[in-house]
C-alpha cells in the first residue's frame, strides 16, 4: 500500500515512521510519502489560506495551491488513490472504514487547517472520478487534520497482512463482533490485593469464552448501548440474551 500525506506540517507525521508502522514501512508493506503543501505556493509569503467568501471568522485554504499539490502527488504513482479529507463535518470513521481502506492500493490524505479547504478542491477531484472521503474521527474540533491522519493510518495499517505479529488479535478487536472488548489480565494472580477472576485460570475454555462474552456484553450495555442496539438479531444467541 502506498500512503501519501499532504500537509503544511510534515513534521507532525513523523510518528508514522516509529514502532509498528515504522516496521511495516521498513518491511516494504507500506510506502509512505509526506509532502509539504507549501511546495506548491509561488508567492514569497507561501500563502496557503485566504479570507472566507461570505465573511465570518477564520481562513479557508486556497484551491489553487491544493489543486496543484494534488495533481502533482497523484502523478507520482500510477495507482489511483482513495483521497481522504479529515474534517469534523465528515462521515464517521469506524473500524469498518479501516477494514475497507485496508484493501485499497493507495491512500492520499489531505490535511486541512483553519476552517478547512475550499470545497471546490473536493468537487473538482470527484468531478474527475476520484473517490474522495470526507471523514471525521470524532465529534470534536482539532486545529488540523494531521492528528486524525495519525489515527486513521494506524487503524488501517495494523490490518494489513504481515503487520501485526498475531493476526488473531485484529480479528478479536473490539467492534469486530460488534461488542466492546472486556477486561484483560496478566500475571501476577494477585496484585495490590486484587485477584484475577478465577474462571480465567480454570482452564475451562468454554467457561472462559462464556465469561468473556458476558463481560463484553455487560461493558457494551453500560458504555455503548448504541452498539448493542445496532447488533443484528442473529448476533446474540440465547445465552447472550440470558445475560
Ligand atoms: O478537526 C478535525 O479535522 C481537522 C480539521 C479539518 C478541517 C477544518 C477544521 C479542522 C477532525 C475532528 N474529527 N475528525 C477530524
Amino acid at each position: 500500500m502506498r500512503i501519501d500525506v499532504i500537509t503544511i506540517f510534515p513534521g507532525y507525521l513523523a510518528p508514522l515512521r516509529e514502532a509498528l508502522l515504522g516496521r511495516a514501512i521498513a518491511a516494504g508493506l507500506v510506502d509512505l510519502d509526506v509532502h509539504d503543501l507549501r511546495d506548491w505556493t509561488h508567492d514569497v509569503h507561501q500563502a496557503v489560506d485566504d479570507a472566507p467568501y461570505g465573511g465570518g471568522p477564520g481562513m479557508v485554504m486556497r484551491p489553487q495551491v491544493w489543486g496543484e499539490a494534488l495533481d502533482a502527488v497523484l502523478a507520482r504513482d500510477a495507482r489511483t488513490p482513495r483521497i481522504v479529507v479529515p474534517t469534523p463535518a465528515g462521515r464517521p470513521f469506524t473500524q469498518a472504514t479501516a477494514q475497507e481502506w485496508a484493501g485499497a492500493e493507495r491512500l492520499l490524505f489531505a490535511c486541512g487547517r483553519y476552517e478547512g479547504i475550499d470545497q471546490r478542491v473536493v468537487d473538482d477531484a470527484r468531478g474527475r472520478g476520484l473517490p474522495v472521503d470526507e471523514v471525521s474521527i470524532g465529534d470534536y474540533v482539532l486545529v488540523g487534520g494531521e492528528a486524525a491522519v495519525l489515527v486513521m493510518v494506524e487503524a488501517v495499517v495494523r490490518l494489513l497482512p504481515g503487520v501485526l505479529g498475531n493476526p488473531a488479535s485484529a480479528e478479536q478487536d473490539s467492534f469486530s463482533d460488534g461488542l466492546l472488548e472486556g477486561p484483560a489480565y496478566t500475571r501476577p494472580e494477585t496484585w495490590r490485593g486484587l485477584a484475577v477472576p478465577e474462571v480465567l485460570r480454570s482452564g475451562n475454555h468454554a467457561a472462559i469464552a462464556r465469561w468473556r462474552r458476558d463481560r463484553a456484553l455487560e461493558r457494551t450495555a453500560q458504555r455503548r448501548p448504541d452498539l448493542l442496539a445496532a447488533l443484528p438479531e442473529r448476533a446474540l444467541d440465547k445465552a447472550d440474551r440470558a445475560f
